[in-house]
């Protein structure tokens, strides 16, 4: 399979945005450079009119240029390995890759080698869903990690002691990784491939875990309603904050009630609860 390569040169604050933008539009995986991003698309799921609403949405080029040229699909280890930083979540969590030295004092420690996929508790989003799940006792739950990217989520559940972590992503190469950094945490589960109608998970959760986007967070939350255990907890985030209106207002006919709110660099993450 071919992929699309944009070499983007931007500024510093405007790199998390951007990417956050471009994984919404086709893109999977990104690396940061010491001009911008470099971002990638499997080629036929690129969206050029999407690509061409952004750019003009942030005024663009005057931020931005970008160079685009096609590659096959590689193993971007190496480059990770140049780019990834161990990351703190407060004095709570260490994230870092296996070829980083571990780091004592914290409370929990996930190893992540994260290769194509979303989340390292980089960006803010994975980072709040870290935080509100060490806020709701996972002790002997039973958890769902919907789009579990490098499964640091469903890994976070395994340390608080959850008994039973269902977790899958539609990318295939995210269930790859997934499976290896499960592999390499302890977790015996096992990552499953799609959507959470094509998984159809059954019985009931305590938790659900879903940092995904606002569209397809609205679109399934009925499901993630019927799938809630009452009085379980459903922690959301990968929204921006004007939108967490819109998101109070699908779960509420749901039985869906607001138990907490928060936001980092206009990222939000919210904590719900089942009647
Ligand atoms: C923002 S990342 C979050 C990854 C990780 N859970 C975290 O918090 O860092 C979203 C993930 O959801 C996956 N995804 C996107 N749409 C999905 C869908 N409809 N069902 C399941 N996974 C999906 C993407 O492949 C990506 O890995």
């Amino acid at each position: 399979m071919d992929y699309l390569e944009l070499k983007i040169t931007c500024l510093e604050d405007f790199r998390e945005i951007l990417i956050a933008e471009l994984a919404e539009i086709g893109f999977d995986s990104f690396l940061e450079t010491e001009e911008g991003v470099d971002a990638y698309a499997p080629e036929q799921e690129f969206d050029r009119e999407a690509f061409l609403e952004l750019i003009e949405k942030y005024k663009l080029p005057a931020q931005i240029s970008w160079h685009e040229s096609k590659m096959p699909k590689v193993n971007w280890n190496e480059e990770w390995e140049k780019n990834y930083d161990p990351i703190e979540v407060d004095d709570l969590v260490f994230v870092r890759a296996s070829f980083h030295d571990p780091a004592p004092g914290f409370q929990y420690e996930i190893v992540i080698n994260p290769k194509m996929s979303f989340g390292t508790g980089h960006h803010a989003t994975t980072y709040q869903m870290l935080k509100h799940q060490a806020e709701i006792d996972h002790k002997g739950k039973r958890v769902l990690d919907v789009g579990s990217g490098t499964g640091i989520l469903a890994i976070m559940a395994h340390l608080l002691e959850a008994q039973e972590i269902e977790a899958f992503d539609i990318d295939e190469w995210c269930v790859e990784n997934g499976n290896e950094n499960f592999d390499l945490n302890g977790l015996s589960t096992r990552m499953d491939i799609g959507t959470i109608r094509e998984v159809n998970p059954q019985g009931k959760f305590d938790i659900i875990l879903a940092n995904i986007n606002k569209n397809i967070l609205l679109d399934e939350m009925e499901i993630y309603a019927e799938l809630l255990d009452s009085k379980g907890f459903l922690l959301l985030s990968g929204f921006y904050t004007e939108d967490i209106e819109d998101l109070l207002e699908c779960a509420a006919p749901l039985g869906l009630s607001l138990y907490k709110k928060n936001s980092k660099d206009n990222w939000a993450a919210l904590i719900l609860q089942k009647d």
